[in-house]
């Protein structure tokens, strides 16, 4: 069999999903290329693949299989040769990749936060007894219902566009978005309401982006290896050595965030919450950051623990 690899008499194909953010996270992707190794735009071209998460609009994602709904179909296009590389949100991405394939470069991470989106409320506190609010994010409704047992939750699916047409027309009077996504399709009016980790942590690699590519591709990883951002990649080593060890799916409430501290060093908090936010648990790691995969198994352990079998059933 032959591999495919990339040649330079042909642009090097970067695949993503359709939406504006994925495309948006892909000319980032290619900008950065073109600065490194002074290449012309001509030297690349973005490919956008529908995904099933793309597809199915009218369902919970839990519901149609959780994570990988957005990956699998460009994966196979990575296999396949179709495309050289694949630019992720790694929020998006399962622990484990398919085999041959494997995800060898971060960019340097946005704004971790979730922020607060009304078009009358200023955040969680203020929404009347009882109000709706709209997500399909587990962790977001979770997180809500242990703040604020008294909402009432709906399914709010769609690109950033449409979630705030469902706000003005009173589907919801309140919803969640990543500041990273708003902030990268330039909408950081929106993202004013961040929300402190303190008060909800966000989802584990959540404003990152990464890039997948074929094992032993040297052309691809040459390319690559000025693009990697060290800081980002020890962070989201931490948070997905958590999330593995939880054997983290969108079925289970799941909140990790690792930072730098000073002096070569990483804190990592985690949490899990039950669906409907009445029992959460957290911890946080300290330590050296080349124990961050450690820490991360470690936390993850003592979550499991504390949560006991039912927790994840
Ligand atoms: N699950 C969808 C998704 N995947 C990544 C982002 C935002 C960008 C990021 O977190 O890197 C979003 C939208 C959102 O949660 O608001």
């Amino acid at each position: 069999m032959t591999e495919p690899t990339f040649s330079p008499d042909r642009p090097l194909r970067l695949g993503t999903r359709g939406s504006p953010l994925a495309v948006a996270q892909a000319e980032e992707t290619r900008d950065r290329l073109m600065a490194a190794h002074g290449l012309p735009q001509a030297a690349f071209e973005i490919v956008a693949i529908k995904t099933t998460g793309d597809r199915v609009q009218d369902r919970a994602l839990s519901e149609i299989g959780g994570k990988g709904l957005f990956t699998k179909e460009i994966e196979e296009a990575l296999t396949s040769g179709a495309i050289d590389l694949a630019v992720h949100s790694m929020k998006d991405m399962p622990v484990e990749q398919p085999q041959g394939l494997a995800l060898t470069c971060y960019l340097p991470r946005e704004d971790v936060r979730d922020a607060f989106i009304s078009l009358e409320f200023q955040g969680l506190e203020d929404l009347p007894k009882g109000a709706v609010l709209g997500s399909s994010s587990l962790r977001r409704r979770a997180q809500a219902l242990h703040r604020r047992p008294d909402l009432q939750v709906v399914e709010f699916r769609g690109n950033v566009q449409t979630r705030l047409r469902k706000l003005g027309d009173g589907v919801a009077a309140a919803t969640f978005l990543a500041c990273a996504g708003l902030r990268r399709l330039g909408m950081d009016d929106l993202a004013e309401r961040a929300i402190a980790p303190e008060t909800m942590l966000p989802a584990v690699a959540q404003g990152a982006i990464g890039i997948e590519q074929r094992e032993g591709d040297a052309a691809v990883s040459a390319l690559l290896a000025p693009l990697d951002h060290a800081d980002t990649h020890l962070r989201l080593t931490a948070e997905r050595a958590f999330l593995a060890g939880l054997d983290g799916s969108c079925r289970t409430p799941i909140g990790g965030l690792a930072e730098l501290l000073a002096g070569g060093r990483l804190r990592l908090r985690g949490e899990i919450i039950r669906p409907d936010g009445s029992v959460r648990h957290a911890t946080e790691r300290e330590g050296p950051v080349s124990d961050a995969a450690a820490m991360g198994a470690d936390a993850a352990a003592e979550l499991r623990g504390l949560g006991g079998p039912d927790f994840f059933a």
